[in-house]
């Protein structure tokens, strides 16, 4: 293998991948990832072009201290640029440690520059503790793909592994080093660390592509004044339930809020627009974070409530009716006084079908409001 030639690729590829990058940035100036990531091969490049003078006549303070610098920039910038990918909260505390961490790394550096060997093991493993902190990040990625996800977190953890294989290959054959402070034997080490950094350089914008299919996936599923699941999302997810959980027991629920008209008569839409949000920010924070609950019309909710029985389904629903009517006295100095009904029906989903639940549900509400509203009422359901 003749590693110039591979080295020469390798600058050459990582330099296209960063003005790539670094163009995608300026096409998207928010995605700062870009911008971190384009700079992160711009530091590959550079490391690499020094280390490759070290048989020239140039200072080693430029060929080992500063190009190795340079290469440990190189995964520090890709870490920085996984920040906002993951669900790590990037305080101010971590932020100092972090400073202070490299400047310790770089201070090592330079005190061990003189000496190609340490300097070599020094660089290797701070590399390789950096890859490690890359793989851990994206193990609290927000991308929900694990087959991405977990090819680069691999690549990530080979990477730190090689990094410290080579560190301890320094170390064992500390008496036959050559210029460059490596062992002979360390040429498949380099030669699979420029391999890595290179497809790392390639797989990495597909995050913030993913990101944004997320985001926009999310949004479409959302509905825009109460952030719950919106119609065409709710009942999705109830048909999904319907195929998952055959045996599971639940209860199909629809809230209405009572007399809403006349709130938007009284107190105008932006206090109705308020009070729906109201509602649904108190439905949600008192059902259980697995249960499914979504905006289905206008001041209309549905809700299923997961593995229940219907004696606590029924106090479920009435402490539902007493929050609602105890706090929503007051939207926004309006004195508007809130309060819903419900109408439920318990439900095996292998034996009713989630149409006829929906109806007989509706059916419930209708006699709930029949019955003088704020109040529940439990419809009965036949086998499908
Ligand atoms: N502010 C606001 N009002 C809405 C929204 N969607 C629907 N509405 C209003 O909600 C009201 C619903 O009124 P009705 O269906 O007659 O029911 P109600 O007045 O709540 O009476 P009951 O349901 O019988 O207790 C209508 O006036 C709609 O215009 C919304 O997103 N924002």
């Amino acid at each position: 293998m003749h590693l110039p030639t591979v080295t020469l690729l390798a600058l050459a590829i990582n330099l296209i991948v960063g003005i790539y990058l670094y163009l995608l940035y300026r096409r998207k100036p928010k995605d700062r990832c870009f911008k971190l990531w384009s700079y992160s091969c711009g530091f590959f490049v550079l490391g690499s072009a020094l280390v490759a003078m070290r048989p020239y006549p140039i200072p080693e303070f430029f060929s080992f201290f500063i190009a190795d610098c340079l290469l440990l920039l190189a995964p520090v910038y890709v870490l920085a640029g996984l920040v906002q990918f993951s669900r790590f909260r990037y305080t101010k505390r971590r932020r100092q440690l972090a400073f202070v961490a490299l400047a310790i790394a770089i201070t090592i550096f330079l005190l061990s520059y003189p000496q190609p060997g340490l300097l070599s093991i020094m660089a290797a493993l701070a590399i390789g503790l950096t890859f490690c902190l890359c793989a851990f990040l994206l193990k609290k990625s927000i991308i929900t793909e694990p087959i991405f996800t977990r090819t680069l977190q691999a690549i990530f953890v080979l990477h730190a592994l090689l990094m410290f294989v080579q560190a301890a290959l320094v170390l064992f054959h500390w008496q036959q080093l050559n210029i460059h402070g490596l062992p002979e034997s360390s040429i498949y080490t380099l030669l699979s660390h420029i391999l890595l950094t290179t497809l790392t350089a390639l797989l990495l914008p597909w995050l913030s592509f993913l990101k944004l299919e997320r985001k926009l996936t999310l949004k479409s599923q959302r509905d825009g004044l109460t952030r719950l699941a919106n119609r065409e999302h709710f009942f999705n997810q109830l048909e999904y339930y319907w195929q998952q959980h055959p045996y599971t027991p639940a209860v199909f629920m629809m809230i209405d809020i009572d007399f809403f008209k006349k709130v938007n008569d009284t107190f105008g839409h932006a206090v109705g627009d308020r009070a729906i949000a109201s509602v649904a920010k108190l439905l949600s924070k008192q059902l259980r974070s697995n249960d499914i609950i979504g905006r289905i019309g206008g001041e209309e909710f549905a809700a299923l409530l997961i593995d229940i029985d219907e004696h606590t389904a029924l106090q479920v629903s009435q402490r539902l009716c007493q929050q609602v009517a105890k706090q929503l006295k007051s939207i926004e100095d309006a004195q508007v006084e809130l309060t819903i009904s419900i109408g439920m029906v318990h439900v095996i989903p292998s034996y009713h079908d989630h149409v006829t639940a929906f109806k007989q549900a509706d059916e419930a509400l209708y006699a709930s409001k029949q019955a003088g509203r704020n109040t529940v009422t439990l419809g009965k359901l036949h086998s499908a």
